[in-house]
């Protein structure tokens, strides 16, 4: 179930503006890779490549390849909407569907995807995904009741279980934490270390306590200058990044000198 994600010498643009230069690294299956860096360095835009969210902004395309296990996401005839079944995605503030019950929130990707599944294999994914997302114990009692009964350290978890449904290979996180307490911080932390025994997880992130715990590689990206593309500065095991980088840029920015 999960993939090797290789860019290769990849440029993302809006459209006259090159926000992301040249970027080439790897993502091993099975592992969470952490994108570091100040604000703007283009963590977020890296990120969107890798399902193809990038190209919905009108006048935004990319250069270079996005590889899973071998296959071009950028390949000519290749669906973006089948993309993104294979790479899931969640983003910063929990965005479950409000009116929306928490089981059918859970089963609307499935839904959209167009898979008919019997009742009973439907009960089944539910059940699956939400333990998937360490929300099963929680919610097992009320899943009639709307996705916005939930806290938000829950809502963020049953965006998860809704990403797992799909049965994706790769999953995205952009800054999930951002918008939650430190309790479900941590909940979602725990998770993100089960979910890498079956997924590729990458996570865009700020807080460098949480790269440190989470991820078994990192990658900080810098801006040469203000208005120049983001640049991957180095790229190693956090163990590495965090205790003895090559880079004085990584040194500096982990150690808080800036951003
Ligand atoms: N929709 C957009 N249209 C034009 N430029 C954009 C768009 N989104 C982002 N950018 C620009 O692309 C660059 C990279 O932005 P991005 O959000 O990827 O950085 P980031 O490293 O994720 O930042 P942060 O840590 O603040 O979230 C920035 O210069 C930003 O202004």
């Amino acid at each position: 179930m999960s993939k090797r994600i290789e860019v290769e010498n990849l440029n993302v643009f809006y459209g006259d503006f090159k926000a992301v230069e040249d970027v080439t690294l790897t993502v091993e299956p099975r592992t969470v890779m952490a994108f570091i860096g100040p604000s703007g360095c283009g963590k977020s835009t890296l990120l969107r490549t890798l399902n193809r969210m990038h190209e919905v902004i009108p006048r935004a395309y990319v250069e270079g390849s996005v590889k899973l296990d071998g296959d071009d996401l950028y390949g000519p005839g290749v669906d973006p909407v089948r993309v993104r079944r294979q790479v899931g995605m969640v983003f910063q503030r929990p965005n479950p569907f409000p009116t929306m019950s928490i089981a059918d929130n859970v089963l609307a990707g499935v839904k959209l995807n167009n898979r008919r599944l019997s009742t009973a294999k439907n009960k089944e994914l539910l059940e699956s995904s939400l333990r998937g997302a360490n929300l099963w114990n929680e919610v097992k009692d009320r899943l009639d009741k709307p996705g916005s009964s939930l806290s938000g350290g829950q809502q963020q978890r049953l965006c998860i279980a809704r990403a797992i449904a799909v049965q994706p290979e790769v999953i995205l996180m952009d800054e999930p934490c951002s918008a939650l307490d430190p309790i479900s911080t941590l909940a979602i932390e725990d998770l993100i270390g089960e979910l890498k025994e079956h997924y590729t997880v990458a996570i865009v992130t700020h807080n460098m306590q949480q790269a440190a715990r989470v991820s078994d590689m990192t990658a900080f990206f810098n801006l040469a200058a203000q208005g120049k593309p983001g640049r991957l500065i180095e790229i190693g095991t956090t163990d590495k990044i965090f205790s003895n980088p090559d880079q004085k840029a990584t040194e500096d920015y982990i150690s808080g000198r800036f951003g």
